[in-house]
């Protein structure tokens, strides 16, 4: 294949990139995607479907497509979804036609799902951008969970006891960053700069979905 230069170069708009962030539960990834917003930064955000009970706060076709499990089964069912998993006992997954439909708007794609769900998506597109956002301790982590009371102690031990596993897969990523407490907005900031980059390559990375 003829090496894909910098449409820039033509004077043409950068190649849109696929951007994954993944990590542990309650290191901070819906808070990152909420401060993009909040920034208006202009990416198109992909909203995956979800079996789970809405919390509060949360708004149906922004945070998640809440569906019912069964309505989850038959999107699996008729091949609907490019992605999914039980994630903590609820169906996660991504519809299709939201990654579609995110591919065609021309914008930067943003996409957060668990580990193992960046890894089926590293299988189908390589050369999406992999970030993992990582706590700075496990303790902090917990806090975090514990704050947060969306879920009962014995479910963040569930969750905390899959974090070891979770970093065994760091070496699948292209980029770390560090969500440290209370800087958030750095967090933030390290990952626009890593699009930044990105958009910067001489070969831009070219996802086909
Ligand atoms: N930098 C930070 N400093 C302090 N608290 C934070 C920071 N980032 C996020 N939090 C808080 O940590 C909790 C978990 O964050 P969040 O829900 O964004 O995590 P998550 O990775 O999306 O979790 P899950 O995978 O379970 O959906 C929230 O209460 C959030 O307000
Ligand atoms: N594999 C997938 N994981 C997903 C998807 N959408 C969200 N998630 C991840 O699930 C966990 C739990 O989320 P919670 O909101 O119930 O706490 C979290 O890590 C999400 O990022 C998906 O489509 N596929």
């Amino acid at each position: 294949m003829e090496p894909f230069l910098n449409p820039v170069l033509q004077g043409k708009p950068p190649q849109p990139l696929l951007v994954v962030i993944s990590g542990p539960s309650g290191v901070g990834k819906d808070s990152v995607l909420m401060r993009m917003r909040e920034l208006g930064f202009p990416f198109h955000f992909v909203v995956t479907a979800n079996s789970r009970p809405q919390r509060p706060g949360e708004i149906d076709g922004v945070d998640y497509h809440f569906v019912t499990a069964e309505r989850f089964r038959e999107m699996i069912d008729n091949d609907e979804l490019l992605e999914w998993a039980e994630v903590y006992g609820q169906y996660k997954g991504i519809p299709k036609s939201e990654i579609r439909q995110a591919m065609a708007s021309g914008r930067d794609v943003i996409l957060r799902i668990n580990v193992d769900g960046a890894a089926t998506i590293k299988r189908l597109a390589p050369e999406a951008v992999f970030i993992f956002l990582a706590p700075a301790s496990l303790d902090e982590l917990r806090h975090r969970l514990m704050l947060r009371r969306t879920e009962s102690p014995e479910e963040v031990e569930r969750r905390l006891a899959m974090v070891a596993d979770e970093l065994a897969q760091l070496p699948n990523f292209d980029y770390v960053v560090i969500n440290h407490a209370d800087r958030l907005d750095e967090a933030v900031g390290q990952i626009r700069a890593i699009i930044s980059a990105e958009k910067a390559r001489v070969y831009p990375r070219r996802v086909i979905l």
